[in-house]
């Protein structure tokens, strides 16, 4: 079962989904919308040297021409997760019409993951972004099953309010509810 614009606003107040920042508006029927960090990392292949590069790049508000046939790696601005339900992160169909893809591939995130989503992103012909613009959307959906905990690379988080955030979320993810 895929969770509603309503009941995502209900478990954000429970804090069972966290969500930081979050805005009301930004809540759709089943989802909520995301915005994109003004970090970038380009990943590109240097045809002179025929090695791959990475570039960091810092959006500013005039925005940056994303270029066919290379990689880059965004982030979003919200930490995003929670320790009840899978959450996956998709694109959004006006930003999708653009021509960006947000994912390789993987679109899951694990129940008792918390932190700022890495976005895989591609353009399918030259397009500007720009920095905080609302860019994806993500959903949350029901467990069926024994909640095992999430061991990998996102497992350190990083946050201003990391203490008490951990606290709260571990006590959720402890009770299991
Ligand atoms: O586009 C994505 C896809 C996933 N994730 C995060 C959320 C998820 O909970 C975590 C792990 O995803 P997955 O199990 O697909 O990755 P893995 O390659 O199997 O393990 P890991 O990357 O954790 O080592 O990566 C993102 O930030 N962005």
């Amino acid at each position: 079962m895929i969770l509603t614009g309503a009941e995502i606003i209900k478990e954000v107040k429970e804090q069972y989904i966290f969500i930081e920042p979050f805005h009301k508006e930004n809540v759709n029927p089943n989802s909520y919308n995301y915005t994109l960090n003004k970090e970038l990392i380009k990943i590109y292949h240097d045809s002179i040297t025929n090695e791959i590069r990475e570039e960091k790049l810092s959006l500013t508000e005039q925005g940056y021409i994303l270029e066919p046939g290379i990689l880059y790696l965004g982030v979003t601005n919200e930490k995003i997760g929670s320790s009840k339900y899978a959450t996956s992160l998709i694109g959004r169909s006006s930003v999708g019409r653009l021509g960006i893809h947000l994912q390789i591939s993987a679109n899951l995130g694990h129940t008792g993951t918390y932190h700022r989503w890495t976005l895989e992103i591609r353009a399918a012909k030259k397009i500007r972004v720009y920095p905080n613009m609302k860019i994806g959307q993500v959903s949350f959906w029901c467990n069926q099953g024994q909640i095992d905990l999430y061991q990998g690379v996102y497992k350190e988080f990083n946050s201003p309010h990391k203490a008490i955030e951990d606290k709260i979320f571990s006590e959720r993810l402890n009770k299991n509810e």
